[in-house]
């Protein structure tokens, strides 16, 4: 089985694993896991850290649910930035959404931000924290993701960005369920790594990138 071959079947075992977990437990850990990254970004904040806008997913299928998360971002004054898909070449849009009818159904049956309703970042822009979907992570950093590679153009472009402008990259914090950590997941050398995931059961990894942000 070459690389390509075992993603396709460590994607389709980690969705099923994914969808197999009810509906009330994955609403209880989404709750679970936004008030943990809630927590850690106060904590950061508190410490003085620039933290002054993030990005998150949508969630769609049975991922874990951001809401709450976006909510407490809202309340607290942080921008909140959200991607569209541009299936022609893969790559992410960003737009500031201040609220959910700003949102409107997009690629994949993912909700995105309605040009008309939503702000257009700027070229430059870099969020200071991204909140990153999977199918899987591992105790490395790696990602399994749907295979679209979008985070992947979307990481390089981001780290080109910051060092343009010299500003920091972004910090790269996978959301999931514990039933989502695998021993290692299948990963190219173009696959991004995230410095850090969250579960129900708390702050995972996170010294991938020899820094630990937990
Ligand atoms: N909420 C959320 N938003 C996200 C992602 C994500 O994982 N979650 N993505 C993360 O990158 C990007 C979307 N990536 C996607 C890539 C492929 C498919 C998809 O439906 N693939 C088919 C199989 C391949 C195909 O037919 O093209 C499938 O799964 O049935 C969905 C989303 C950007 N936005
Ligand atoms: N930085 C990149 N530049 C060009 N092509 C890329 C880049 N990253 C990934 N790709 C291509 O995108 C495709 C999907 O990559 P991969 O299987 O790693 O997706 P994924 O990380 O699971 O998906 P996603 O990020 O959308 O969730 C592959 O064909 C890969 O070669």
């Amino acid at each position: 089985m070459d690389r390509a071959e075992e993603k396709q079947a460590a994607r389709t075992a980690a969705a099923l694993k994914r969808d197999g977990l009810s509906e009330a437990c994955r609403m209880a850990w989404s709750d679970t896991v936004c008030q943990l990254t809630v927590e850690w970004l106060r904590r950061r904040i508190g410490e003085g850290a620039a933290v002054r806008s993030i990005m998150a997913y949508v969630p769609f299928r049975s991922e874990l649910d951001t809401t709450l998360l976006i909510e407490w971002c809202w309340r607290k004054g942080l921008t909140v930035v959200v991607s569209r898909c541009i299936r022609g070449d893969r790559s992410m849009e960003l737009y500031a959404i201040e609220a959910w009818d700003e949102l409107m159904p997009g690629a994949y049956g993912i909700r995105e931000p309605d040009p008309a309703a939503a702000r257009r970042c700027g070229a430059g822009f870099v969020p200071d924290i991204v909140f990153v979907p999977g199918l899987a992570f591992d105790g490395d950093g790696g990602r399994l993701g749907y295979g679209g590679g979008y985070y992947d153009r979307f990481h390089e472009r981001m780290a080109a960005a910051a060092r343009l402008a010299g500003v920091e990259a972004p910090l790269w914090i996978g959301l999931g369920y514990e039933a989502q950590q695998a021993d290692a997941v299948p990963m190219d050398s173009h696959d991004m790594v995230v410095d850090g995931v969250i579960t129900e059961l708390g702050y995972r990894g996170g010294t991938t990138n020899g820094t630990d942000p937990f």
